[in-house]
């Protein structure tokens, strides 16, 4: 963006981290809500992350039933997610117990929802399944859909720490058409309704990109899901 000021006539560039990014629906239900998060609540969560991301459950590159392993390590709380199921423990890791759902996700995610769709829509969402996943410069996600999940109670995503190229596709395939956006530290963005079973996937980080301050190198990303199977004991 060009200033140019009234006094003098200087031409100056105004950074484009001073240009604050609008709220964005990239498509029916899909909310992109710029810097939601404020720096100091980033940090809390960067340091919750790291409390999780030691147990019971280690978080671990999860393995694919085709033998493949993720970029992307992760941590599941509430459900443990493995490729492509919810279970009660770990089995993949060991067996633990995996940890409760912390309340504080719970409010923060019925905010999430009041945010993107109003407090109508955040009074029935009951998340009860947290992924707590992150990426080190090389790692990214293919194309896939959420959908171990036995409800179409949004997903709720927070980003934080260095900023990453998120596609967005359609919900028959995985191919085109699909946005590609940029999710920076803070950004909130909810997937429900018709986007619920939406392809999506992050197509690379973007090193150098993280806030100072945050405390953290690297990408984390929270996602919040309500998977429909609690008071049952196992997913299978
Ligand atoms: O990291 C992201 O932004 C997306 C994560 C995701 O799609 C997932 O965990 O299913
Ligand atoms: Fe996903």
């Amino acid at each position: 963006m060009t200033l140019r000021s009234a006094d003098n006539g200087t031409v100056t560039d105004l950074p484009d981290a001073l240009i604050p990014r609008p709220r964005r629906e990239l498509a029916p239900g899909a909310v992109l809500v710029p810097d939601w998060l404020d720096p100091v609540r980033q940090r809390e969560l960067v340091a919750l992350c790291r409390a999780w991301a030691v147990g019971p459950v280690r978080m671990r590159s999860p393995r694919m039933p085709n033998g493949g392993v993720m970029s992307v390590q992760s941590v599941s709380l509430g459900w443990h997610w493995l490729p492509y199921r919810y279970s009660r423990t770990a089995d993949d890791v060991g067996g633990a117990a995996v940890a409760p759902f912390p309340d504080v996700l719970r409010r923060l995610g019925r905010d999430a929802v009041a945010a993107a769709y109003g407090r109508d829509e955040a009074a029935r969402y009951e998340p009860d399944a947290a992924l707590v996943n992150y990426y080190d410069d090389a790692a990214r996600m293919g194309m896939h859909q959420d959908r171990e999940e036995r409800t179409d109670a949004p997903v709720v995503s927070l980003s934080l720490g260095t900023s990453c190229v998120f596609r967005f596709g359609n919900t028959e395939n995985r191919n085109r058409p699909w946005q590609d956006v940029e999710l920076a530290s803070g950004d909130l963005f909810v997937f429900g309704g018709p986007s619920r079973f939406a392809y999506h996937g992050v197509v690379r980080t973007l090193p150098g990109t993280a806030p100072t301050g945050i405390g953290f190198e690297g990408r984390l990303n929270i996602t919040l899901r309500q998977t429909g199977l609690s008071g049952t004991g196992s997913a299978r």
